[in-house]
């Protein structure tokens, strides 16, 4: 059967040097086109490897923008090998017809353990002791080293990784609370606050787990560092853009916070050869990492099976579960059928033009469904029918105003 996109002309894009696993499995899965960078790509030449790419997968560096999207005129599906999907413009990608899949637990885990690891390394000072001792000081002092046990935890956003860093900062003693937009189930004793407020004034320890959106844009500014306690630690491995640095940097310098570590940054270098500036740069109370949080071996190669998993899916069989921007069906395969896919604007009367179609054609519609967000429909019609035929009715469903995107899957 000749479908839309044969394997073989699949071009597979898989940036920011994604785990052999996602590799193998898409091998595995009969694609033989797969192009690796082992860093983002500058934009111009984004713009050029992205042209004739019908899946791209990237990590958190790549910036996937209205304009770069632009330039994708195979595009079929962005896997981001990642939780975080704020580097993708999700609304334009489903404007497109593209849905963005990730991994929404896979790295959970490793970013909560190095969480609590900062949490200790910050209550007893080790950042400011170790860097002594680098300079060949010898800094022996209990003074302003504490231990965890019975310390107050403040976890703003209480999802996936503020819950795991909840559950795992209890087992040490420390004493949990949380505040989040939305009402959450609390996990062993940990406690909602009312305010953001209230966190701020009863924590020793503040870690922040929100998305960027909109609204947690430098939701962490001036004003925030100054309702901490005096002597407080802030931990940030959720994104730059959530907290105000310069402001950040004043506070530790000023003696105000006595401490902080900070994974995530408002500008990051693209790749490992790119020069990192922060202001943070030379406090010997900061531990600074390079956005390694998700960074572990475990989490990367669960990561590189759960995406390319999706996309495979999605590639051979049309199903959108757990996609981020897009109608989510799961579909059933039906291998006796021919598979059609008509993804477009959900707009008024797109439906029954898609039903006009076949209405009249000498073919068995085994199966329909149908899923509709804001923007897009997405609509998968297994009939009986032949090569030609098959052909025939994507041409139709082509030509219906309002379509995005039509492909013959088998
Ligand atoms: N440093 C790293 O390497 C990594 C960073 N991340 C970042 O961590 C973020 C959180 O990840 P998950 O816990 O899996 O997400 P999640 O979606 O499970 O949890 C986020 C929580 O934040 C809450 N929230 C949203 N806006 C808020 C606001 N304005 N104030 C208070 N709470 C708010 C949500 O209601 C939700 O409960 C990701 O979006 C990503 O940006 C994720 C993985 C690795
Ligand atoms: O692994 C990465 O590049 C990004 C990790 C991260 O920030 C995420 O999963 O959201």
């Amino acid at each position: 059967m000749q479908t839309s996109f044969p394997k073989e002309d699949i071009k597979v894009l898989l940036l920011e040097g994604l785990s052999a696993t996602a590799v193998e499995n898409f091998r595995r899965a009969g694609y033989s086109q797969i192009e690796l960078h082992a860093k983002s790509l500058p934009e111009a030449e984004l713009k050029e490897r992205i042209a004739d790419a019908h899946i791209i997968g990237l990590r958190s560096r790549t910036q996937l923008t209205a304009d770069v999207l632009s330039h994708a005129k195979r595009l079929m599906a962005v896997g981001c090998f990642c939780i975080g999907t704020n580097q993708v413009d999700l609304v334009e990608a489903s404007k497109l017809g593209i849905p963005v899949f990730n991994a929404p637990y896979s790295n959970t885990r490793s970013v909560a353990e190095l969480v609590v690891a900062e949490a200790i390394m910050l209550l007893r000072g080790i950042p400011h002791k170790n860097a002594q001792c680098h300079v060949g000081g010898w800094d022996k002092s209990a003074v302003g080293s504490y231990e965890a046990r019975d310390k107050v935890l403040g976890i703003i956003g209480y999802g996936h990784i503020g819950t795991q860093t909840g559950v795992l900062a209890e087992g040490l003693g420390m004493r949990v609370l949380f505040y989040d937009i939305e009402a959450k189930l609390a996990m062993g004793n940990a406690h909602a606050v009312a305010s953001l407020d209230e966190l701020l004034e009863r924590s020793d320890v503040v870690t922040l787990h929100v998305p960027e959106t909109p609204a947690t844009k430098m939701m962490f500014g001036r004003e925030q560092l100054e309702k901490m306690r005096k002597g407080s630690m802030l931990i940030n491995a959720s994104r730059g853009s959530v907290v105000d640095i310069e402001a950040l940097a004043e506070a530790l310098k000023s003696g105000h916070l006595s401490g902080a570590a900070v994974d995530v940054f408002p500008v990051e270098p693209k790749g490992n050869g790119e020069a990192f500036v922060s202001p943070l740069v030379g406090l010997d109370n900061v531990i600074l990492t390079p956005h390694i949080g998700g960074s572990t071996l475990e989490a990367q190669d669960n990561i590189g099976v759960e995406v390319s998993s999706k996309l495979i899916r999605y590639s051979d069989n049309g199903s959108t579960l757990s996609a981020v921007n897009f109608p989510e069906v799961s579909l059933p395969e039906h291998p006796q059928s021919r598979r059609l896919l008509h993804i477009h604007r959900n707009v008024p009367g797109i439906l029954s033009r898609i039903n006009d179609v076949f209405s009249g054609e000498n073919v068995n519609i085994n199966a329909q469904f149908l899923q509709t967000d804001a923007q897009v429909g997405y609509v998968v019609i297994d009939v009986s029918a032949d090569e030609a035929k098959a052909n025939e009715l994507k041409a139709k469903l082509a030509a219906i105003p309002g379509t995005l995107r039509t492909r013959i899957l088998y």
